[in-house]
Order: C-alpha cells, then sequence, then structure tokens
C-alpha cells in the first residue's frame, strides 16, 4: 500500500473507532438518569472551557443548570456540586465513595506515578500517609516546636520590606513567596535553598536559588493546569500543549535536588548513630521509610514523593491568601483601619505580633475568613473520583466520574451571604463559621478524608504574616492606581497582575533593626 492511501486508511480506522466508541458511551450512560448539564460538543466534550477562568464559565452554567450539574470532559464524565448540601453530599455524606482522585499527567510525571499524598489513588498506602500527617508531620506539638522557624522568618519578611522598600513601592508577593518557601523548607527539609547554591560533596552545583523558586512556581503551574490529554486519553502522546515534556524535565530536575536532600539526611542519621534525632519532616519519612513494621512499606520514591509534595502544598496557597486579603484592604480603608485598631489595642506599638495573640484577634481572624470565602486558593479544590455508582435527589453519578465541589460559588452563593460580593469582616464577629471542614458553607481546605492535612500550618503562616504586615506598616496604592481585582486559574488562583503598594514603617525604628 502507498503512502497516502495507509494514511487515508488509519485516518477511516481511527475515526470508526472512535465513532464507536462515541456511541457505546452514550448508550451506556442512558441507563443512567445523569444530573443536567450543557450539551457537550462531540468526542471533546465541554473542553472549550479551558482557556476561559474555569471557576467563573462553570459558576455561570450551574447557575443555568442548579446546584448539581453534569459536564463531560472528553472521555470523563464530570459532577459539579456548587451548594451546601451537594458538598456535604459528596464531603460528608458519601465522603468514602468520592475519596479517590482522577488520574492525570502531572500525577504520573511529577509525583513518582501518584507515590505522593495528594495525586495518589485511593488505598491503605493513602490511608497510611494520611495517618503519619494526622500523628506526625502536623500534630500540634510538631506545629508547635517549629513556631520559631515561623517567627523568624515572618521577622526577616518585616526587616526586608523596612529595608528595601519603606516609602518605595514593593511587589508584595515576592516577600510573601520568600517567607512561606523558608518556613516550608526549614520544617520539611532543615534549611533554607534561597540564599545559596546547593552543591554536591564533589562541589558540583545541584541547583541555584533561582532555579530551586523556578522549579516550585512549575511544579504548581504544571499541577493545576487543564492537560488535554487528562481528558481525551488517546490525544495524550501527542502532547498538543506541550505540558508532558515540560512535566518530564521538571520531574528529572526536581529528581536531582531531591536525591540530594535524601542522601544528605541519610548521611547525618548513619552519622550521628545513636545520638540522632529527629530534626526536620525528611527525617521523619526516612524513620518511617525504616520501619520494617510499617503496613505499606514506604520507598526511597514515596520520602522524594512526600517531600515534594509537601514543598508544593505550603508554599504557593498562604502567600496567595496573604496578596488577597491586602489587596481587599487596600480597597477598603475603613477595614484596614478597623483591623490596626485592634492591633494597637490588643497588640500595642511597642512589640510585633505573635501566634500566642492570635485568639485575642478576632478582627484579623475575621479578614483572613473573609479573605477565604471571596479568594478560596482552589475554588473546585483538587477534583474527587466516585469510587462507585451512587445516587442524589433521583439522579445517579456513575463510578469513574470526576468530582468539582465548587467552594467558589458557595462562598457567594446570595442564600447564604447578604451582600456576598461586598468584602465584609464583620459578619465573621460572633459567628460560628470556621474554615475547618466542619461548616460546610466555608470550606477553603475542603472537608472530609481528603481535606488539606496542612491547614492549621497554612492559617498559622497566613495570620501572623498578614497581622504583622498590617501592625507594622501603613499601606496605600502608589499614586494615580486603579486596582485590579482580576484572577488567573491555575491549581491556585492568585492576582492577575501582583499587587504593588507603598509601605512606611509605623513602629519603633529599633524593632524593626531587631527584625
Ligand atoms: C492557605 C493554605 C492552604 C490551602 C488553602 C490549602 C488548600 C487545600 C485544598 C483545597 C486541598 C484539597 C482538599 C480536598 O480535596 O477536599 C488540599 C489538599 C492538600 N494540601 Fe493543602 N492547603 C493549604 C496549605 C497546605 C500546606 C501548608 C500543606 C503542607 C505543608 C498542604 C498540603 C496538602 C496536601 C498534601 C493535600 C492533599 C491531601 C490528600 O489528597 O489527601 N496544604 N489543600
Amino acid at each position: 500500500m502507498e503512502l497516502p492511501q495507509l494514511a487515508s486508511f488509519l485516518g477511516v480506522v481511527l475515526a470508526t473507532v472512535l465513532f464507536l466508541k462515541a456511541v457505546l458511551r452514550r448508550r451506556r450512560r442512558r441507563q443512567y438518569n445523569l444530573p443536567p448539564g450543557p450539551k457537550p460538543w462531540p468526542i471533546i466534550g465541554n473542553l472549550n472551557l479551558i482557556g476561559t477562568l474555569p471557576h467563573r464559565s462553570i459558576h455561570a452554567l450551574s447557575k443555568q443548570y442548579g446546584p448539581l450539574m453534569q459536564l463531560q470532559f472528553g472521555s470523563f464524565p464530570v459532577v459539579v456540586g456548587s451548594s451546601v448540601e451537594m458538598a456535604k453530599f459528596f464531603l460528608k455524606t458519601h465522603d468514602v465513595v468520592f475519596t479517590d482522585r482522577p488520574k492525570t499527567a502531572a500525577g504520573r510525571y511529577t509525583t513518582y506515578n501518584y507515590s505522593d499524598i495528594t495525586w495518589s489513588p485511593y488505598g491503605a498506602y493513602w490511608r497510611q500517609a494520611r495517618k503519619m500527617c494526622l500523628t506526625e508531620l502536623f500534630s500540634a506539638k510538631r506545629l508547635e516546636s517549629y513556631e520559631y522557624i515561623r517567627r523568624e522568618e515572618v521577622l526577616a519578611l518585616l526587616g526586608d520590606l523596612y529595608r528595601g522598600g519603606a516609602g518605595r513601592v514593593v511587589v508584595l508577593k515576592d516577600y510573601l513567596s520568600t517567607v512561606s518557601l523558608n518556613v516550608i523548607t526549614r520544617m520539611v527539609m532543615g534549611k533554607k535553598y534561597l540564599e545559596k547554591e546547593v552543591r554536591d560533596e564533589a562541589g558540583a552545583v545541584i541547583t541555584t536559588p533561582e532555579e530551586f523558586k523556578w522549579m516550585i512556581d512549575e511544579l504548581f503551574l504544571l499541577n493545576g493546569v487543564l492537560n488535554i490529554g487528562d481528558s481525551i486519553p488517546w490525544l495524550d502522546w501527542m502532547d498538543l500543549q506541550g505540558y508532558i515534556k515540560r512535566m518530564k524535565k521538571l520531574s528529572k530536575m526536581f529528581d536531582r535536588f531531591l536525591e540530594h536532600v535524601v542522601d544528605e539526611h541519610s548521611e547525618r542519621r548513619r552519622r550521628e548513630g545513636e545520638s540522632f534525632v529527629v530534626k526536620d519532616m525528611v527525617d521523619v519519612l526516612l524513620q518511617f521509610a525504616s520501619d520494617p513494621g510499617l503496613e505499606v512499606k514506604l520507598n526511597r520514591e514515596g520520602v522524594k514523593a512526600f517531600t515534594q509534595d509537601l514543598i508544593a502544598g505550603g508554599t504557593e496557597s498562604s502567600a496567595v491568601t496573604v496578596e488577597w486579603a491586602l489587596s481587599e484592604l487596600l480597597k477598603k480603608p475603613e477595614v484596614l483601619a478597623k483591623a490596626t485598631e485592634e492591633l494597637d489595642r490588643v497588640v500595642g506599638r511597642g512589640r510585633w505580633v505573635t501566634e500566642k495573640d492570635m485568639p485575642s484577634l478576632s478582627y484579623v481572624d475575621a479578614i483572613v475568613k473573609e479573605t477565604m470565602r471571596l479568594h478560596p486558593v482552589a475554588p473546585m479544590l483538587v477534583p474527587r473520583l466516585s469510587r462507585e455508582d451512587t445516587s442524589i435527589n433521583g439522579y445517579d453519578i456513575p463510578a469513574g466520574t470526576r468530582v468539582l465541589v465548587m467552594v467558589w460559588s458557595i462562598g457567594r452563593d446570595p442564600e447564604l451571604w447578604e451582600a456576598p460580593e461586598e468584602f465584609m469582616p464583620e459578619r465573621f464577629l460572633g459567628s460560628r463559621l470556621d474554615v475547618k471542614g466542619q461548616d460546610y458553607e466555608l470550606l477553603p481546605f475542603g472537608s472530609g478524608r481528603r481535606m488539606c492535612p496542612g491547614y492549621s500550618l497554612g492559617l498559622k503562616v497566613i495570620q501572623v504574616s498578614l497581622a504583622n504586615l498590617l501592625h507594622g506598616f501603613t499601606w496605600r496604592l502608589p499614586d494615580g492606581v486603579e486596582l485590579s481585582m482580576e484572577e488567573i486559574f491555575g491549581l491556585s488562583t492568585p492576582r492577575k497582575y501582583p499587587l504593588e503598594a507603598v509601605v512606611e514603617p509605623k513602629l519603633p525604628a529599633h524593632l524593626y533593626a531587631e527584625a
């Protein structure tokens, strides 16, 4: 057969297979009474949401089709829940059915083939990982023992802002990312990686600070992209958007770094022998890895995958939230003034704010909650996957359906919130509502078995950074600047344009000098 004939023959075969698959899928799905939703386009489904701000487009669609809506992403059915009732159904009553995660290229290529916590499938390995988080990595005792790290890093931020920015325009996000990255790398790996190059024993450069920062940003971005091959697996090999190539490059670079980190930690364990004491989370993970009694073996890949997960999960989210909080406050000077008044009253101008002050700072706490209501870092949480057929309100949700819980819509639901688009921290004063996964009106960290295990750490970093930024400086927009509140969508939902503001110190100079 000549080449053109072969090509057209293969084309016909492919088209027939796709057509038959689509027919079979439709027929199978007719057996179910699926929730309402927009009509999918042939073969690609509702993938036209790519390239938009998906949470806003999906929010608009769910206004039309209701709080339980059916979408189709390529070959996969997707169900969207966007009310308190639906959030409870997916994350509480039937949590165990929706505890799985879909398979994605990011999971395959950037998390050692799903060996991490976030993308690992439901099962004994993941359950054990959650237990490690609860009892060891994020126990109240461990978080308390790292309080000095958070204090030192927040003070370093305040000192840097004073020295580098007083009276000048600063790009806040740069400072915030440095704090959260330093806090997390010190807690997880025992040191900072933004100050100098990392070298191996022979002196060869493993990574530079710029490269390390780039790797974190790239990891976050690639974990949040809507990769076409994840929805249409038969197109996966083409890597139409070039994401898989980037993931492979990133995972190679990260692996080189993580190998070094694990080697360094193992070497200290060996060297110190009996006198060895656990200092950071990698030490804890290596201890688990050497435990012969562990139900499911945690191997070297697992240690590297967990380490990477903790760094990625702990970095961007806090910085994004604090940046949104300050943006909202710059739009509402009266709210900013109330926060300052509370800080002056409770803390006074003679010292910095500590974590111990937080229970007395109810207005600052309300600002954090209000920010998370309007700007949840993950507006549709991280996708879940149903493990078996279920039904709700007469509609069927077949096994293998991807589930998105629209916490963004719930946070703006006029049935739940008065003037939902308004930034009004007062709504939380004297309210029982919290962000800890028990109140389904407000779920920035999710809820149930897959809820964010790092929520308590994330909250501590956000609260103490924000409180000190408000306490230590006056804030204003540069002259003539109209603040845009546009966002971009990815694994997190940061501001489209980084916040630029003018800061002026307002506490005695010696406090900044000590910072
Ligand atoms: C502002 C701070 C943070 C926010 C808003 C946030 C938000 C979230 C959300 C929405 C999820 C998905 C929950 C679900 O599927 O229901 C999640 C999962 C996760 N988060 Fe966070 N997070 C934050 C901080 C952290 C920190 C500090 C860490 C670790 C150092 C972390 C590690 C993780 C991990 C490992 C998962 C996956 C859990 C699993 O699949 O079992 N997060 N986070």
